[in-house]
């Protein structure tokens, strides 16, 4: 029998149209936004001028468009990591350099309310996509420049707002409804400050390829304050995405990214 020919998916389509997220290179810029829902792009898109729908593939929708003369992608991830890290490899070989997720994220401490904004420092990888990536040990951090400026600008932008920015640890979980009472617990207790569900594999993706990332997320319910996703307060939820966006356009101009 002849020896199989194996697919080196690291070297297949480097610079073809890319399969999942419909991208070719040429057709965006350096940064991208990552929001999880397609439904959030056309609101990214709200901020640009020159704005073009460049693919909509299964959840992967893109537009492109300028803030402040700098040329932005807006991608959705998709809910979840396998999708993100997807979205991730795909739109690095078409030359995207830098992304910032805008998400939505549930508090993990008390006193953190429905639109605030949530500026990640680092996730906790409770995920199965980055463990196919690296040992259990590798960190997935953001981008230091990139954390701290979202940091920054969030601060600059919500002054004298209702709006408060709190900074921290994330946990990136696979499993929305298996986020059960002793986990919320437990990971309160560890100080976590956020959970979410794409950020681990933005962030370990990112640094394997040499790319940058960063993440801020609007608050849409505290799971240990008793907000949840079905209360009244999440009507603010739509107001701190709008914020998150702001701030994550600033950062990319501030940066250059
Ligand atoms: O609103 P997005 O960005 O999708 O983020 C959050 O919302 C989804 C769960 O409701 C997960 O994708 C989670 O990470
Ligand atoms: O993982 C997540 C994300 C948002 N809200 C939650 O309750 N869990």
């Amino acid at each position: 029998m002849s020896e199989p020919t194996i697919v080196d998916k690291s070297a297949a389509g480097l610079n073809a149209r890319q399969y999942h997220v419909g991208l070719a290179p040429g057709e965006v810029g350096t940064v991208a936004l990552l929001p999880g829902d397609p439904f959030r792009v056309p609101m990214i898109a709200e901020f640009l001028t020159d704005v073009t729908e460049v693919a909509h593939r299964r959840e992967h929708r893109t537009m492109t468009g300028y803030y402040k003369g700098r040329l932005i992608t807006a991608t959705s991830t998709g809910m979840g990591c396998p999708s993100t890290a997807i979205a991730v490899e795909e739109l690095a070989r078409v030359g995207v350099t830098s992304f910032i997720r805008v998400g939505s994220s549930a508090a993990l401490q008390p006193g953190i309310e429905p639109g605030d904004l949530l500026v990640s420092e680092g996730s906790l990888r409770n995920d199965g996509t980055t463990a196919a990536y690296v040992h259990p040990g590798y960190p997935a951090v953001p981008d230091l420049a990139v954390a701290s400026s979202l940091t920054q600008v969030a601060r600059e932008l919500t002054a004298g707002t209702a709006r408060r920015v709190f900074a921290g640890i994330n946990a990136t979980d696979d499993a929305f409804y298996a986020e059960g009472p002793e986990w919320i617990a437990e990971l309160s207790r560890l100080g976590i400050l956020n959970v979410e569900m794409e950020s681990s594999a933005m962030y370990v993706v990112a640094r394997l390829r040499g790319l940058r990332a960063g993440m801020i997320c609007a608050c849409s319910s505290n799971l240990v304050d008793g907000a949840s996703l079905y209360s009244e307060k999440n009507a603010a939820l739509k107001d701190g995405w709008m914020a998150s966006i702001e701030v994550a356009l600033e950062t990319a101009v501030r940066l250059e990214l």
